[in-house]
C-alpha cells in the first residue's frame, strides 16, 4: 500500500449495501451478452438541470453523493461522457476512493477507462488537461476518444487509431458492443445533456441496465442544461411520458436523494 493523495475520498462500507442491487455483479455471474452492463448516472437539480449553462462546471452533488459517484466509478470498467462535458468540465474521470490504484494501492486496479464521445474531434485537450495529469501521476487510465474523424492531428492519432467510427452519429448499440469487445464488461454513462437525452429515447433506452440519479435540493434556474427527452405519443396521438423508471428505490443521502431504478420498456 502507498499513501493516498490528498484528494482521496472515503465511502464507508455501511453506505455501499443499498447500491448493490443496482450495480454490475462482482462474482462473474452476469448473463452472457455482447453488451456491457450499462448504468446511466448523473446529478440533477429540482428543475432538472445538470449545469447552470452548457459550458459551466456546476457542483450539484453533496460530499456523500460525490463519494458515491466515485464508488460507482470503481464498480464499472469504463466511464462514458460526451465531448460537451469534456470541454466544459476538464474532468478527471478517475476514481478517487481510498484503496483503489493510485489512491493507497499500487497500480491502477479499480480505475475505470474514460471514454469521450467526440465525433468531430473538437476536444482541444493539452498536457495540462486534468485527465492527462492524473494519467502521468499514475492515478487514472488514459482515455479512449470515439471520433468519426481520421487523422485530426498527430497528437490525437495514437488515441484514435482503434476508435474512429467513420460516422458522426454515434450508434449506441455499436459503441457499447465495441467497448465490451475491448474489455469493458461494464460502463457508466455520466452525461452530459445530449448524451442523456439520446439514451432516454427509444430504442436506445433499452440498452440501460440501471439508472442512478442524484437529486440535489437546489433550483439552478432558467438557461440550464435540462434533461428533457423528446415527447412520445400513443397510437391515438396523445402525449405520453417520454421515459419512466420501474423497480424504483429512493435513498436519502446527506442533503441529496439518490434515485435508483430500471427503464420501464412497456406499459
Ligand atoms: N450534473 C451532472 O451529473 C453532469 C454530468 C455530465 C455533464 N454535466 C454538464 O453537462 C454539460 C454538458 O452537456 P452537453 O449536453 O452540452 O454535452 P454532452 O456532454 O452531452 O456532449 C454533447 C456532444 O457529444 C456528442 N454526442 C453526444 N451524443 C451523441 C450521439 N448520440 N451521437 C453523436 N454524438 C453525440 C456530440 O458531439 C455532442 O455535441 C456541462 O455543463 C457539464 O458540466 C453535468
Ligand atoms: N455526480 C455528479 N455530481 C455533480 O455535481 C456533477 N457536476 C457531476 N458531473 C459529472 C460530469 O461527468 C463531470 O464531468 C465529472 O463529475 C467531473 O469529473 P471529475 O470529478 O473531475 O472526475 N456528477
Amino acid at each position: 500500500m502507498s499513501s493516498a493523495p490528498r484528494d482521496a475520498l472515503e465511502f464507508p462500507e455501511s453506505d455501499r449495501g443499498f447500491l448493490e442491487p443496482h450495480l454490475p455483479s462482482q462474482d462473474g455471474s452476469a448473463p452472457q451478452s455482447d453488451l456491457p452492463f450499462t448504468t446511466l448516472t448523473f446529478a440533477t437539480s429540482l428543475d432538472s438541470s445538470l449545469a447552470l449553462s452548457p459550458g459551466a462546471r456546476t457542483v450539484l452533488s453533496g460530499p456523500q453523493s460525490k463519494a458515491m459517484t466515485h464508488y460507482l466509478r470503481s464498480r464499472h470498467d469504463g466511464i462514458v461522457i460526451g465531448v460537451g462535458t469534456a470541454v466544459a468540465d476538464d474532468p478527471g474521470l478517475n476514481c478517487r476512493i481510498t484503496g483503489v490504484g493510485g489512491y493507497g494501492q499500487e497500480g491502477l486496479a479499480g480505475q475505470p477507462r474514460p471514454v469521450v464521445i467526440d465525433p468531430t474531434a473538437r476536444w482541444e485537450f493539452s498536457d495540462d488537461s486534468k485527465l492527462f495529469q492524473l494519467c502521468r501521476e499514475g492515478r487514472g487510465l488514459a482515455p479512449w476518444i470515439i471520433t468519426a474523424v481520421e487523422n485530426p492531428n498527430a497528437q490525437k492519432q495514437a488515441l484514435l487509431e482503434r476508435t474512429h467510427t467513420g460516422r458522426h452519429q454515434i450508434d449506441w448499440p455499436d459503441l457499447l458492443v465495441t467497448l465490451k469487445s475491448n474489455g469493458l464488461g461494464s460502463v457508466m454513462i455520466e452525461g452530459g445533456g445530449q448524451v442523456i437525452k439520446s439514451l432516454l429515447s427509444p430504442p436506445d433506452m433499452s440498452l440501460l441496465d440501471s439508472v442512478i440519479v442524484t437529486i440535489a435540493p437546489t433550483w439552478l434556474g432558467e438557461g440550464g442544461v435540462v434533461v428533457s427527452p423528446a415527447r412520445r405519443f400513443d397510437e391515438g396521438g396523445n402525449a405520453i411520458s417520454a421515459a419512466r423508471l420501474k423497480n424504483v428505490k429512493w435513498y436519502p443521502f446527506g442533503e441529496d436523494v439518490v434515485l435508483c431504478g430500471q427503464i420501464k420498456l412497456s406499459d
